[in-house]
């Protein structure tokens, strides 16, 4: 499948594409591979590096190793929670929740680069996200997880509303599977954000990455097929 003249998050573009977050905990040396061959196996539009219990230097250290796997693919690749780290080691842009900072701030120091904000199932906060310069909402969570302990859910009906009155992309995050992805898709998320669907894929990342574009695929072909 096509990548390079596809939608990056925070360009619109055609359909809805995969948005993959790292596993929680990884060695970057041998996740480099992983994430290589996931990146082979289909259409991602996007890699968030998201590694809450490191320290400074070693998000540093991953950075250098995974963030050339994903750009030499033209894959953006985000840093979580840290604008300010995301700048400094080269990322094309962060993804910054709630907590994380002064989100104009943020802004300011992105310059062009990426700026993607958690508005957990709440209109109010991506309407601020989207006002600030967003290049993204993220909303979720969906379904139910065992990546993240989550305080927030997220409503499919939100996804058809946004997508009715703003320009800004949605991503959707949040238990989100092959099996289950469907009616976001349908409603209109730009971008499917996955962990487990991915990394904790029975046969593998590269079948994780097949699975959910064939599903994204199916779904926007039957609702395309809908009078
Ligand atoms: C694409 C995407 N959406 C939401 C989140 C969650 O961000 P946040 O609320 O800051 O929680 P942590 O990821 O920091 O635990 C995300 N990371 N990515
Ligand atoms: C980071 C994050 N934010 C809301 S849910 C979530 C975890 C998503 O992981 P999974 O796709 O395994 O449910
Ligand atoms: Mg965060």
């Amino acid at each position: 499948m096509a990548r390079s003249n596809e939608s990056r998050p925070g360009e619109s573009g055609p359909g809805c594409r995969l948005y993959l977050v790292t596993p929680p905990a990884l060695e970057p040396a041998r996740f480099a591979e992983d994430l290589a061959r996931a990146l082979d196996a289909g259409d991602v539009a996007c890699v968030q590096l998201r590694l809450k219990d490191a320290d400074e230097d070693a998000v540093r250290r991953a950075c250098d190793a995974l963030r050339p796997v994903a750009q030499s693919r033209d894959v953006a690749f985000l840093l979580n929670d840290r604008a300010d780290l995301a700048v400094e080691t080269g990322c094309d842009g962060a993804h910054l929740g709630q907590e994380d900072g002064d989100h104009e701030a943020a802004r300011q120091l992105l310059g062009q680069g990426i700026l993607g904000i958690t508005c957990h199932g709440s209109r109010h906060l991506a309407m601020k996200a989207g006002e600030l310069g967003a290049d993204y909402v993220a909303f979720g969570a969906f379904f139910p997880t065992s990546t993240k302990t989550v305080e927030h859910h997220a409503e499919v009906e939100l996804l058809q509303w946004w997508g009715e009155v703003m320009e800004v992309p949605a991503v959707a995050i949040g238990g989100i599977t092959a099996a289950n992805c469907a009616p976001l898709v349908r409603a209109g998320a730009d971008f499917l954000a996955v962990v487990g669907a991915v990394w904790n894929h029975p046969e593998g990342p590269a079948a994780g990455v097949r699975g959910m574009n064939a599903a994204i695929a199916a779904a926007q072909a039957e609702g395309a097929a809908q009078p």
